[in-house]
């Protein structure tokens, strides 16, 4: 007998159980996705169950709709109504995110139609008078927002203008796959490759977090004593991105020459497409970029999302280009995105009540990214398989997973970052690390002295295809069997203040080695003037100076 889903998400509602009814409308719209009605009702509850950001994307879906529909809506009025309400659930979710100013201009849009058509009381409150509440939050937060900048006031944790706040607490509660991350099949997986990438000397295991959350994590330790100076581990990128500052191959990120040859910098292969930008090295790494992602992107204009990489420094935008590729390899396999097989093990970046309050920073502009991703490999908005929930939990996936270098010229930033699925399995720690190494093709690029042997081998196996960005796990000391391999994720030199705030912001967590309990001194997180973002919310209000 096949369920109601409709009724069943009714039924759940009645109990304010949300996210039942989520799964309910999730389920119903894979078989009637472009129903207007149920989008229009999980945008409701998505609000409820506490996920504005999906709520959204969810009630855009509904104005999108209509929009297609087009004369075909008629003078449905019930249909008309429902467009309403997706209007009003966008501003409610853009207040709940602390966008006022988005959460204004959808208000103000349904006054001025309310003004023509009288909708009668559809809504709970007054659209007129959101709008009036919301443009003064949004005057309000940038006069004092400018001014406290100004000012210098290093009491309050202010977000950039514009941005807003949301909860996200490592997976959905609909996403079962952080529990199959530290099954025994995974675990097994994951031990063939590393076998493999160790020469045997390491192993995957899984271990117990007394302070953190969640309690149980992945971790690599030695099988067998090691000695000092043994190559530890070998890997080669999964996939690889760059901010586009420098000629280089789409796969492989080594640097290219345009033109004539130069030394040691290979020419650039052009894709075989003429109506395709992409460069690459040679035919190998041309033929690898095929089988992964871009046979999808071939010939499309992705300039949108590398301008979306580059507006922000630091932050999750710098990744629209792996969730690009992303969802590129995603399309390919036809899967569900966090279903790659080489990265649905990695742990995601979360929530932590010691940093922001417990919150992450919204960017108005994930939207934008997630849209240009969908247009680009011409993926409908309506396909669940892509869902936004998707789009948001691999980009915390990468935020907390991606190994970045970034080099300073004299004009700018060169970005370049990759995904490496074993080394992502190493946790950190302020001392007692093992030192990584990428061997370049660019040797002024080089992270640390190399044994001097090596570097010459690997010069001559880049030549023969190995990758330009291959990471080297070099033992800086003995290691003893059992040992936990950690890696460093922020300068161990900083204070012990600073590489809390870097380990927190970046990985969602505080760290408890032995070098920070040694060393005096503790993070401690400044506290948010929420008023500024939530009408009706005094925290944080006597840390800023009020004009009368
Ligand atoms: C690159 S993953 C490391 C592997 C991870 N433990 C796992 O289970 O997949 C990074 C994440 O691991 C966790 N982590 C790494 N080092 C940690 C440490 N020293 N203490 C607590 N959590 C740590 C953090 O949640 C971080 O965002």
């Amino acid at each position: 007998m096949s369920i109601d889903y409709r009724q069943e998400a009714k039924d759940a509602i009645d109990r304010r159980d949300y996210v039942s009814a989520w799964n309910y409308y999730t389920q119903a719209l894979i078989e009637s996705p472009k129903d207007l009605a149920l989008w229009c009702n999980r945008a409701l509850v998505g609000l409820n169950a506490g996920f504005p950001e999906l709520t959204l994307i969810d009630s855009k879906r509904v104005v999108f709709l209509s929009l297609e529909k087009g004369k075909s809506m008629g003078n449905d009025i019930n249909l008309q109504n429902l467009v309403y309400k997706a209007r009003y659930r966008l501003g409610l979710a853009a207040e709940k995110l602390g966008l006022p100013f988005l959460a204004a201009r959808e208000f103000d849009l349904l006054d001025t139609f309310n003004s023509k058509k009288n909708f009668g009381n559809i809504f709970e409150e007054s659209c007129h008078q959101k709008k009036i509440d919301m443009t003064e939050t949004y005057l309000r937060q940038q006069i004092i927002l400018k001014r406290e900048y100004e000012k210098r006031n290093t009491k309050i944790q202010i977000s950039g203008i514009g941005k807003g706040w949301y909860k996200f607490t490592g997976n959905y509660p609909w996403d079962n796959r952080q529990n199959e991350r530290i099954s025994a099949s995974m675990l097994q997986k994951i031990q063939a490759k590393l076998d493999v990438a160790s020469d045997n000397k390491l192993k995957a295991v899984i271990i117990r977090s007394e302070t953190d959350n969640p309690k149980l994590q992945l971790g690599i330790k030695t099988k067998q004593d090691v000695p000092h100076l043994t190559i530890l581990f070998e890997e080669d990128p999964f996939i690889s991105i760059h901010n586009r500052y420098n000629l280089r191959c789409d796969y492989c990120i080594n640097k290219l020459s345009p033109t004539a040859r130069e030394p040691g910098i290979p020419l650039k292969f052009p894709c075989k497409n003429q109506n395709c930008k992409e460069v690459f090295c040679n035919p190998r790494c041309y033929k690898k970029a095929m089988e992964l992602y871009h046979r999808p992107l071939c010939g499309k204009d992705i300039s949108k999302i590398i301008e979306l990489s580059k507006r922000e420094i630091g932050g999750l935008n710098h990744h629209a280009l792996f969730l690009l590729k992303l969802f590129a390899i995603a399309k390919e396999r036809n899967i569900n995105p966090l279903d790659i097989e080489e990265i649905k093990h990695f742990m995601r970046l979360k929530t932590n009540p010691l940093f922001l309050e417990g919150h992450l920073v919204w960017d108005p502009e994930y939207e934008s990214i997630y849209n240009n991703i969908l247009s680009i490999l011409d993926i409908t908005m309506y396909d669940l398989q892509y869902d936004f929930w998707i789009f948001i939990t691999l980009m915390n996936m990468i935020g907390a997973n991606v190994f970045g270098r970034t080099f300073t010229d004299q004009a700018a930033e060169e970005k370049l970052s990759s995904i490496y699925p074993l080394c992502a399995l190493m946790n950190h720690s302020c001392c007692d690390f093992v030192v990584p190494q990428y061997i370049l093709p660019e040797p002024s690029n080089t992270v640390h002295n190399l044994i001097q042997d090596y570097e010459r081998r690997r010069k001559r196996y880049h030549r023969k295809g190995y990758q330009s960005y291959r990471i080297t796990l070099v033992t800086h000391r003995n290691l003893k069997k059992g040992e936990e391999i950690f890696y460093p994720y922020t300068q161990y030199s900083n204070s012990k203040p600073r590489r809390h705030e870097s380990l927190l912001r970046n990985f969602g967590f505080m760290c408890h080695c032995n070098q920070c309990k040694k060393e005096s001194g503790r993070y401690r997180g400044k506290p948010i003037a929420w008023f500024l973002y939530f009408p009706g919310d005094e925290r944080g209000k006597n840390l800023v100076e009020l004009e009368n």
